[in-house]
Parts: structure tokens; sequence; C-alpha cells
């Protein structure tokens, strides 16, 4: 494709924003202006989802001042075309192809039925299902939710549902370890992008994660993100950082040549410019895995978390994600809130009063929970909850209603996520595996207390170490015994991670990696790809305690906790990386530890205490804090107080849980998953997907393209581009051959075959292709069919929406194609009802082409006069499609603007602008609805034998 400023193109996949012009070629960006709804997009050059509007002699076109011409000739120069065209009188006028009208309608089926540009009677077939399937998944309320290769699991749909639907999303997505943030993160990136509520998103991820997010988006999402670091933007030659200042703003901006970037924090944190760059991209969403790495406090913030507020300051959409919200107190808990929503949470004093009186309000609202969620509340129900509401009950005032009032005025609100495992079927259990063993003399009775008792190795040399600490022989041992299943090996120190991983290789001819942060991201992928290998990979994978972070190792069942960490929630992490979505097995937990040393002392508070190790712990950093003083002085000098300390933590630890159990959080819980809610999505999600209609689609599909298949198994096909195909390039499709399946689980289970639902690139995107342009829109046939005599014409004409307008404003689900057929003699009689499309499919009969022509030539004014009559009668329809649509559109937004002037009377940051941005959207909704039209998609030629 080559791009000249002033040709006109159309989105394929956003043709609702009309015909857009070229308004700047940069080197490998282009920016297409849409004048129609006063919007401008940018598109990587090599993959732009457009199309070049080309008119043709014979064609009519409008101009921008609203002349309606035939043209006669064509002619290009320097890329862009001139057209010789004339008006009804003859008046021969030229026109630049900027000169079109950007309201235009393309190709319309009467100007291809009259220049004898005929379809095949499955192309137009093929038409009718895509507007009728397209129809349907823009009614299916769950649009944008399909199309990922997951399970389909409550929790997780829930929350990309609840977030998804927003405008400029910003949440704390804080499900506990392994519970699938990333998954619930991908849904909501691949909704906000299929509904085109973002088109730009950033990931700023830890190093080591890069390489899992990028795979997990394409594999899972067909998300195809480009990494982003100093290397690669050299390499590219797209900038030189190093260069003179006027250099620089000579260069383009490297962010702006792709949609979908992923790059690591401390890339971005370093460089300034990078930071510059990426605020003047214009990302629509940000994505921040690890968040727990922001830190803040009062009098200092730290470099990543100011580098994170800046972008957040301009990037309308943010996600945060962390399993351990507070892992670094309630300061940084809070800092991370107030990126998301900084009116919301404006002050830390406050948000803690806050926090500590919404203990009291969950006790009130206990009662309430137990009731129906329709059950609308009596003034004594109420009466309770007064003090906690301001302003008055919105709605009918029923449970759930009530519920998402106090969550927008009361604690985290709509800003936090977070579903524990508790609330999650089907988890493994853990088993723990505890070996004693004897202190050896080369550590001291002091070295082997306190704090750095838990990791007397770190103060000792290598050499000696490595041939006298018992752990390293019993850890030799244990994985001799357990070849060759798989051992996760976690330290806390990266030193400690590369000399075991040395002389398990070296001494001990054990295969093994080391995973830690003073590798490279290849160099850590490298680890984990051969300790993933099934057949020559690694058995053991030694990881330090940051190395291992994020990371999955669910197909393994053996962890051997070398050291333990003293933070609960680090413990946690660790067992995380097995004890994941996808674990099939018992986790079996093997902790070395050394006689009458802090270890065994740790060890034994963690698992008769605190009971950790078998049973994850939501709150085992706040039972940390509460005997952090008893537990230091035992780990330093232990006495009989010790028995005492552990059995105050078992007791105090079940309380804490007892507490949790009896919905402590019960109204974060609601928050983040709603069970009948995700269950009625999943229903739908099931109900949408349709798996059979799918297949009968992609069979004509495929078959219009001329796209060859083959059969694969009973759940797939293999596909193969040929010579005779259709079009050029056929979105989605690859070279080679591609196998592709319908079925969700066979999918999930063949990471090789490419899993195609309705939102599948492949699909989504040649629906959208075939619909903004004119596949299948002009057709001709014999039909043979009693009561009307032979030689007779019926016009079967199929009519859908069109309305142009900014995508954000999300007119689809108000006002969705809705297909209109109708089937008219010439006397302008329907008889859509009595004769179905599927009845004229079985029984139409080709006709050659040269006939066809002939015979239309003939009628022509017939059929003008017909299609005349379905345009009369598709516009006494129009009315009322738009009045239910501005209807639906303003209620959805009057409820935001409700919520947000509540909101506002107990927190005056709630600027009157933001208010003031829905109302607007109101009447521009409205506005733009009532401009939509009928467009004829489809006409069907009938002569009845
Ligand atoms: N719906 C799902 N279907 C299939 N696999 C899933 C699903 N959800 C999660 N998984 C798998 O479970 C594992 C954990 O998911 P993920 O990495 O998203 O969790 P997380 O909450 O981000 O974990 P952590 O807290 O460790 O960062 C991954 O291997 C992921 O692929």
């Amino acid at each position: 494709m080559e791009f000249v400023v002033g040709q006109r193109w159309v989105s394929h996949t956003e043709a609702q924003l009309g015909l857009g012009v070229v308004s700047e070629v940069a080197d490998r960006l282009i920016t297409i202006n849409f004048p129609a709804v006063e919007e401008e997009r940018s598109y990587a050059a090599k993959n732009a989802p457009l199309s070049r509007v080309t008119y043709k002699e014979g064609e009519s076109i409008r101009t921008i001042d609203e002349k309606q011409l035939v043209i006669e000739e064509v002619l290009e120069n320097n890329g862009l075309y001139i057209y010789f065209a004339a008006d009804d009188s003859g008046m021969q006028q030229i026109v630049q192809e900027s000169q079109l009208d950007c309201f235009v309608q393309f190709t319309s089926p009467a100007q291809r039925l009259f220049s004898s540009q005929l379809d095949r009677g499955d192309s137009f077939r093929l038409r009718v299902k895509t507007l009728d399937q397209k129809h349907r998944l823009q009614q299916s309320g769950v649009t944008g939710l399909m199309g990922s290769r997951t399970n389909l699991l409550a929790h997780q749909i829930y929350i990309a549902n609840e977030v998804a639907q927003r405008f400029a999303p910003r949440v704390l997505l804080a499900d506990e370890v392994g519970l699938g943030k990333t998954i619930e993160a991908g849904m909501v990136i691949h909704q906000q992008l299929h509904t085109g509520l973002a088109s730009r998103v950033l990931l700023v991820l830890p190093p080591s994660l890069v390489h899992q997010w990028l795979v997990e988006m394409r594999r899972r999402f067909n998300l195809n993100f480009s990494i982003f670091n100093e290397a690669r933007l050299l390499l590219d030659g797209t900038d030189d950082p190093f260069g003179e200042e006027e250099e620089k703003d000579a260069v383009e901006n490297p962010f702006e040549t792709e949609q979908l970037i992923l790059c690591d924090l401390d890339f971005v944190t370093k460089s300034p410019l990078r930071q510059e760059q990426i605020k003047a991209a214009g990302f629509d969403l940000l994505v921040v895995d690890e968040a727990h790495h922001l830190e803040w406090a009062p009098e200092k913030a730290s470099p990543e978390y100011q580098c994170i507020e800046q972008l957040a300051d301009v990037i309308p959409g943010v996600l945060l994600l962390t399993a351990t919200p507070e892992q670094l107190g309630i300061e940084s808990h809070f800092a991370r809130l107030r990126l998301l929503d900084p009116s919301r949470f404006h002050d830390l004093d406050v948000f803690c009063k806050e926090e500590a009186g919404y203990q009291a309000l969950n006790e009130v609202v206990q009662p309430l929970l137990a009731l129906p969620e329709d059950t609308v509340l009596t003034d004594a129900q109420l009466a309770p909850l007064k003090p906690y509401l301001s302003g008055a009950v919105q709605g009918t005032g029923s449970v759930s209603q009530l519920v998402r009032q106090l969550l927008d005025q009361h604690g985290t609100g709509r800003v936090l996520f977070r579903n524990t495992r508790a609330a999650i079927p089907d988890f493994p259990e853990r088993l723990l595996l505890g070996y004693s063993l004897p202190a050896p003399s080369i550590y001291s009775d002091d070295e082997l207390r306190g704090v750095e008792g838990l990791t007397p190795e770190a103060q000792s040399d290598e050499l000696i170490w490595l041939s006298g600490d018992p752990r390293v022989k019993w850890l030799e041992e244990k994985l001799k015994e357990l070849k060759p299943e798989k051992v996760l090996v976690i330290c806390a120190n990266a030193e400690t991670a590369v000399a075991l991983e040395g002389y398990l290789q070296l001494r001990a001819g054990i295969r093994s990696a080391a995973f830690y942060e003073g590798l490279s991201v290849i160099e850590r992928d490298r680890a984990a790809a051969y300790f993933t290998d099934e057949e020559n990979g690694a058995q053991v994978l030694v990881c330090s305690e940051i190395g291992s972070e994020g990371r999955n190792f669910q197909f393994s069942q053996h962890l051997i906790l070398f050291d333990l960490p003293l933070n609960p929630d680090l413990l946690e992490q660790r067992i995380g990386r097995l004890d994941r979505i996808g674990q099939k097995n018992t986790i079996k937990i093997h902790v070395p530890y050394l006689e009458d040393s802090a270890q065994e002392t740790l060890f034994q508070w963690y698992s008769e205490g605190l009971n950790q190790f078998t049973h994850s712990c939501a709150v085992g950093k706040a039972i940390y804090e509460n005997f952090a003083g008893e537990l230091h002085e035992q780990l330093t000098h232990p006495d009989e107080a010790l028995a005492d300390l552990i059995s105050d933590t078992a007791r105090y630890t079940q309380e804490m849980r007892d507490s949790l159990e009896q919905g402590r959080d019960r109204l974060l819980e609601i928050n983040s998953c709603n069970k009948d809610v995700a269950a009625d999505l999943i229903a739908k999600i099931e109900a949408a997907e349709a798996p059979e209609a799918l297949d009968d689609y992609l069979e004509l599909l495929f078959d219009c393209f001329n796209i060859d298949q083959e059969y694969h198994s009973q759940q797939a096909l293999i596909l193969r581009p040929t010579e005779q195909m259709l079009s050029d390039v056929f979105p989605g499709l690859r070279d080679d051959d591609m196998t592709v399946t319908t079925d969700r689980l066979f999918g999930l289970s063949r990471e090789d075959v490419d899993f195609l639902s309705w939102e599948h690139p492949l699909v989504a995107d040649a629906m959208d292709m075939i619909l903004s342009g004119e596949t299948g829109n002009a057709t001709v046939a014999t039909l043979a069919i009693k009561g009307l005599p032979p030689g007779s014409l019926l016009l079967e004409v199929i009519y859908g929406t069109r309305c142009i307008a900014p995508k954000s404003l999300q007119l689809e689900s108000c006002l969705p194609l809705t297909p209109t057929r109708m089937l008219l003699t010439a006397k302008g009689t329907d008889y859509a009802e009595k004769i179905t499309h599927d009845m004229i499919n079985g029984r139409a009969e080709r006709v050659k082409k040269a006939t066809a022509q002939a015979g239309i030539a003939a009628i022509r004014s017939d059929i003008e006069s017909v299609i005349e009559k379905a345009d009369a009668l598709a516009a006494t329809r129009l009315p009322a499609l738009i009045e239910s649509a501005q209807k639906q559109s303003r209620e959805r937004l009057e409820t935001e603007v409700a919520r947000l002037t509540a909101l506002q009377k107990v927190n005056p940051a709630i600027r009157d602008e933001e208010i003031a941005h829905f109302t607007d959207q109101i009447s521009v909704a409205e506005e733009h609805l009532g401009r939509a039209i009928l467009e004829l998609q489809a006409v069907r030629v009938l002569i009845t034998t």
C-alpha cells in the first residue's frame, strides 16, 4: 500500500467513520482524518486496516458541495485520482479525490447492478448471513468477551465485563496470586480494542514478565504487541536518544509507529526522553503489572511511581495489576489508588479514616446481603444505612442498587477488584514436607539467629557453604530422588540461586537452569523455556525471589523453598508459581531448615501458627505485622515463649480467617464477582459463540473467497490460500497452512491450532471487510415459484442501519444493524413473510452473466421503481428504530450522570466538567442517532420461471 496525502481511504474495521483523507505520511505512520466524525486515526503503515476508495467510469459520486455526478473518465496523477464527471445536465466538472463527500456511501448495490458488476449467488448469501450474524453479535451483550482462548471463569468474566464497558477504565486488578490477572487484563484490552473504545495500548511490565505477556497476549487474545527497548529503537534507527536537541526534535516518535506496545518498567523509568515520547504518542490504555513496585510515601515517591504517575496523567485508561496491593503498606496502596482516581482518593488521612469506617459499614450491610438482589428495602431496613449514604437512594432502592451506591461512596469503590481463592472452586491441595537438618559447624550460633540467620549462606564464602551447608547435599539427593519430575527451587538471593545452580549442574550432574534478576530478559526466557521443555529440558529451575515473580510454572508440582521469606505475601507469591489456575496435581512444598536456627523458628511459625504452607492466607501480612516484634525476638533469642507466640498466632489467624469468612470484605467481594451476573454473562457468551452457526458461516466464507479447506480432524480444518482467491489480502490468513478450530476446548488443548471465534481477527475483519465493501451486494437469479406468472420481477432487498458517529459513543449496542428484508413485486407487494430468504436460496438458479446483464438493462426502470418503493417502506420503519436507540442511549448516559452527581456530593474533587462531559454526550449521541439511515445493503433480482 502506498499512501499519499490527499488520498481517500475507508477503514475496514470502522466503516462508520466515513470516507477518510490521508493527512500525514511519516516514515511508518500514517494519519487519516475522518471529517464526517471529526476524528483522526494514526496507523502503522504496514498493517493499516484500510481500503483505498476508487471509483470507476459510470459510477456516481457526491462532492463536498453536495453535487451528484457520474464519472466519465479517471486519471491518476502523483498517486491521486482526478475524476472527470458530469451532472444531470451533462455539464462536465473536474473533481479531485480530496473533494469527495466524506458521508458518501460506497459502491451501492443499485450502482453495481446497473453497471453490470454482478455477484455470485453465494456471495449474496454470505453478505446476508454476515448482516444477520453481526446484528446478532451486536445485541449479544457480550461483545469483545468471546474472542479469548481461555476457560470461561466466572470471576474473570465478571471483572472483564465490569471494567471493559467503562470508557477509559481506571482500576486496580488485585486478585490473589495466580487467579488470572493477566487474563483479566487481556480480556479488558481485547474488549476495548474490539469495541473501538481504545485503539492504542501500552503495557509496562517488570523485565522478567515481558516475554510471558507477549506470548499470552498473542496466543490467548490474538493481540500482537511489539516489544520496545533501547536496543530495538536504536537498531531500528527511528531515533538517536544521544543526538543533538534539534535532531531529536526532527526524528519521529517511535511510540507512534505501533498500536500495541510492550516495554519494561526500568526502560521507561530510566529515560525522561521515552517518558515524553510515550506521553506524546496518544495511548488510550496503560497497563502496569506487578504494580506493588510503585512505592510511595508522603515524603518521597519512588522514581517508578513518579514515572507512572506522569503517564497516568495523560493516558485516559489505566489498569494496575498486583496480587499484593498492601505489600508495601497502606500509604503505597492509597497512592496507587490515587493514580487511578485522583479525585476520589485525594487525602491519605481521609482515606485511612474511611478504611476504618468501612468495617462498621460492612457489619450494617451484612443482613441485607442475605436478601435477594432485587428486594426493595423498607424505610426501617434503610435506616441504619442512612449515615453512610449521601443523597437519596437511587432507582428503586433495591439491594443491588444500594450496594452499588455504597461501593461508589465508600472504601475503594469501583476502582478495586480483588477475588480470593476461597471464592474460586477447584484449587489443588498443598502438602507440606519439612526436613529438619543438623546445623553445620560452618555457621556460628550467632550467624544462625536473627533475620540474617534465615539466609546464613549470604554471609559465608560460597565454597564453604556449598560443601558445608547440609541443605545443599539434601537438595542434590532430593532432586535425584524426584527425577524425572520437574522441580522449582526458590531462594531469597540471586547469588545463592547462581551458586546452587552451578553446583547442581557441574558437581551433581543435574540438568538445571538459574533464573534471577541479573539475567537479561532473553536469558531469563531461555532459562524458563529450558525448564518448560518436557523432553530435553532442565529438571530443575533455581529462582531468586524477584526472578520468579508472576511466572507460570504450574506444570510442575514440586516446590523447594531453600529458605523462607519473612513477609507472608512473598511466601504466597512463591507458592503461587505452582498454585495457579491450570495446576492439576497436589502441590508438594519441600522446606529444608537447620535445627535450632531462625529457619526452624520461622518454619514453625508459618506451619503451626499461620498455617500458610497448606492454606493461602489473604491476611498474612496483617498477621505478621501484629506479631512482628515477638517473632523477631524469637528469631534472635528463642525461648519457651515461642510456643505461646505460635498458639497466639494460630488463634489470631483463625479469628482473622473467620472474620474474613463472615464477610468482613463482602462489599469488595460483591464488587469483584457477582456470581449470578457472571453466570448470566457466561451463558450469554456460550449462546453468542454458536459454534455450529460459525462453522456454517466459515464454510460459506472460505468457499466464496476461494480459500482452500482441508479436513484435519473432527474438530479442526486446515486453511490454505489459493491463486484464485477473491481478494489479494484476506485479513488474518497466513501464507502457509493454518489449522483452525471453532471448538473452545480443543483450542485450549492445542496451542498450534488457531481458535476461531466470531471475534478472531480472521473472522471479525472478514465480516467488516464484507460489510464495508461491495461483496455480494448485487446478484441476479431465476426462481421457480407458483402463483406468479413466469417472467415476473421479484426484488429481494436487505437494508441495514448506518450511523456515522465516533466509536467512543458506543452507539452500535443501542442501534444494531437491524437487517430489514423485503421481497417486492413490480407493484410493490411485499412477500417477505411468505417466502423466506432460505426458501429462495434453496430454489434460485444461476443466470449466465451475459443473460443477466441484458435482462437488467431491459427492466432497469422497473427495478429502479421497485427500489424507490423499498426505500419509501424502509423510511417508514426508521423513526421507530431511531427513537428506541435514542431512548436506550439516553438512559445509559443519564445513569452515569446521576452516579457522578451523587459522588460529587461526598467528594468535591469530582469536577463539574466530568459531569458535563457525560451530559453533553446525551445530546451528541442523540444527534448522531437522529442522522442514522437505513441503507440498502444488498439486492437480489429474481425473475420467475
Ligand atoms: N481462564 C483461564 N483459562 C485458562 N488458563 C488460565 C485462565 N486464567 C488463568 N489461566 C492460567 O493460569 C495462570 C495464572 O494466570 P495469570 O498469570 O493471569 O495470574 P496472575 O493473577 O497474573 O498471577 P500472579 O499473581 O502470579 O501475577 C496462567 O498460566 C494462565 O495462563
